[in-house]
């Protein structure tokens, strides 16, 4: 347990609790077409904005421990670094240096599933998110593991594609696909028969996260494991068949399985090595559950293969899940839920379950559970499972009536919700969704500031990364992209813009400067929340964006 936290000498007290609205997806657009965050009716927003000290704060690239500064933020790596003050290097900068040095291939479990398919005449089978997004994975991970088991000796791989078409291009999985099949060409060349064995949109098998919908899990289970579903000659054919029927984007396409001679090509069998390659973790923990857990109770598996699995990294620091991984995870330690919870500080963690993991889970340092259960309060509300485009407010209003309840009964003193109107809707692309997502948002801002007024409370109103901010698809010199039909082509994918820190101090004592700093990045808000609650941050984190006096 780390130490409490020392008082901060110039805070003269609050009458009520700091609460940190994290609006997941939300930040200042750098174009005007396409940005519903700018085109939404939002007088809330726009009046605090107006009224109360802001700035804007870094969400993207190394600000937040990504690789390069061409990364957009995710959420992970965005709550990550609110919640813990201080920029760790993420899963996606680890695996690639991990790779780049070699001591991937060096470690136990990657030498313990090599040897497993080589001794046993068995099959390698990769499963992951087949883009380079960056976010959940990269594709170039995966080809340098392939590469790297043929000159080891691994004669037979399958690899099991979820297309992405949501952290990069909605309509791009043909781009990744076919040079990837010439790349395997050029393996099978040497003697290898690697090959795409089964598929299918993230956003319908495999890839749920905080049980939201665990049938998307069991669709992905037949699919990649038991080989069945409905049949293709190969990815590219099922891809083109597979949009011409349903018009969906590449995040919303069918399972597919990949067959030969009228069998499933690479279901997955007793004696095989599974490598689940996305290195982020609220996507991997459930499939990871339906092939680690003897007791699951989520779906019938109807078959459970006897198979060595391991993820890329280790998913959740807490649970140690999976048992096997490749990869050592960022070790992020001294969280500030932690030195809350170290200072007897009370605290609640509030939103729907798409984000609810967000906010506890990355929050925490990617840890489930609490670090004091007697001082921490967590609630969830439960999503509805629909396209959100159908219902853009999504559970805004239940989140900020929880809020509202807990800012009358006194309970807490830091609050942390998490809105994820921004970011859900953003990812769907359909632009009047988004902004009607925006204005629906913007109502429960308006609710929330009264109730905060009333109580004497401190807003800090941010994001953890942008999205509905830059819906539009740009060119590299700045025009909107025109498709064929001449519309706009949607962008689903986050942005690489600022988010708002707005800092709303109903019972301010004008202790600090009213002018904020600038230059700084989302994890300023940790020792900034810390700084509002009146104590002082640790030393080792990133100074907080306000100018005490
Ligand atoms: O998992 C997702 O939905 C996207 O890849 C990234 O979105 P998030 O980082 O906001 O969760
Ligand atoms: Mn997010
Ligand atoms: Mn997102």
């Amino acid at each position: 347990m780390v130490e409490a936290l020392q008082k901060n000498p110039k805070h003269k007290g609050r009458k009520g609790p700091v609460v940190l609205v994290i609006m997941d997806g939300v930040g200042y657009g750098k174009y005007t077409e396409g940005d519903a965050v700018k085109a939404a009716l939002t007088p809330n927003l726009d009046r605090l904005t107006a009224e109360w000290p802001s700035t804007k704060l870094k969400a993207h690239g190394t600000a937040v421990g990504l690789p390069d500064d061409g990364d957009m933020g995710n959420s992970e790596v965005g709550h990550n670094a609110i919640g813990c003050g201080r920029v760790f290097a993420q899963g996606a900068k680890l695996v690639g240096k991990s790779i780049e040095e070699g001591r991937i291939f060096a470690g136990d479990t990657w030498k313990k599933l090599i040897s497993n398919v080589r001794d046993k005449n068995t099959t390698l089978h990769f499963l992951g998110l087949f883009s380079d997004g960056n976010v959940h994975s990269n594709v170039s991970h995966l080809r340098a593991m392939l590469t790297r088991a043929l000159d080891e000796g691994v004669k037979r791989a399958r690899v099991h594609i979820l297309l992405d078409g949501r952290d990069v291009g909605e309509t791009s999985a043909l781009e990744y696909i076919d040079p990837f099949e010439e790349f395997l060409s050029g393996l099978n060349a040497k003697g290898a028969d690697y090959r795409i064995a089964s598929g299918g949109g993230r956003m319908q098998i495999t890839m749920d996260r905080y049980g939201a919908n665990w049938s998307m899990v069991e669709k992905g289970w037949h699919t990649h494991v038991l080989g069945e579903g409905r049949r293709f000659a190969s990815a590219h054919e099922a891809v083109e068949i597979l949009r011409a029927e349903t018009s969906a984007i590449d995040q919303d396409l069918p399972p597919f399985v990949i067959e030969e001679n009228g069998k499933a090509l690479g279901s997955i069998e007793d004696g095989d090595s599974v490598i689940f390659f996305n290195f982020r973790g609220d996507r991997a923990l459930e499939i990871t559950a339906a092939f680690e857990e003897d007791d699951f109770d989520k779906f019938d598996r109807v078959r459970r293969p006897g198979v060595e699995y391991a993820g890329m990294m280790e998913y959740d620091g807490d649970m140690h899940v999976p048992r096997q991984y490749l990869v050592p995870p960022p070790s992020i330690d001294r969280t500030l839920g932690e030195f809350l919870a170290a200072t007897r500080v009370k605290q609640l963690a509030v939103s729907e379950t798409q984000k609810f993991g967000h906010v506890t889970y990355f929050f925490n340092g990617n840890r489930t559970g609490k670090f004091d259960p007697g001082t921490e309060d967590y609630v969830e509300i439960p999503s509805d499972i629909v396209p959100f485009e159908d219902r853009p407010w999504m559970k805004a209003a239940e989140i900020t009536d929880t809020v509202i309840k807990a800012l009358e009964e006194g309970k807490y003193d830091f609050i942390r919700l998490n809105y994820p109107n921004g970011d859900m809707v953003g990812h769907t692309g359909i632009y009047p969704a988004v902004v009607c997502a925006m204005e629906a948002l913007d109502l429960q801002l308006g609710r929330l500031e009264k109730a905060a007024r009333k109580a004497g409370a401190t807003l800090i109103l941010t994001a953890d990364h942008g999205n509905s901010d830059d819906m539009f698809e740009h060119s590299k010199t700045g025009e909107v992209i025109i498709k064929e039909n001449g519309q706009p082509k949607a962008k689903t994918a986050h942005s690489l813009n600022p988010v708002p820190c707005i800092i709303v101090d109903f019972d301010g004592k004008g202790e600090y400067s009213p002018t904020l700093k600038e230059g700084l990045g989302i994890s300023s808000l940790a020792a900034t929340s810390i700084e509002l609650l009146g104590y002082l941050p640790p030393s080792d984190y990133d100074p907080g964006v306000l100018d005490w006096k």
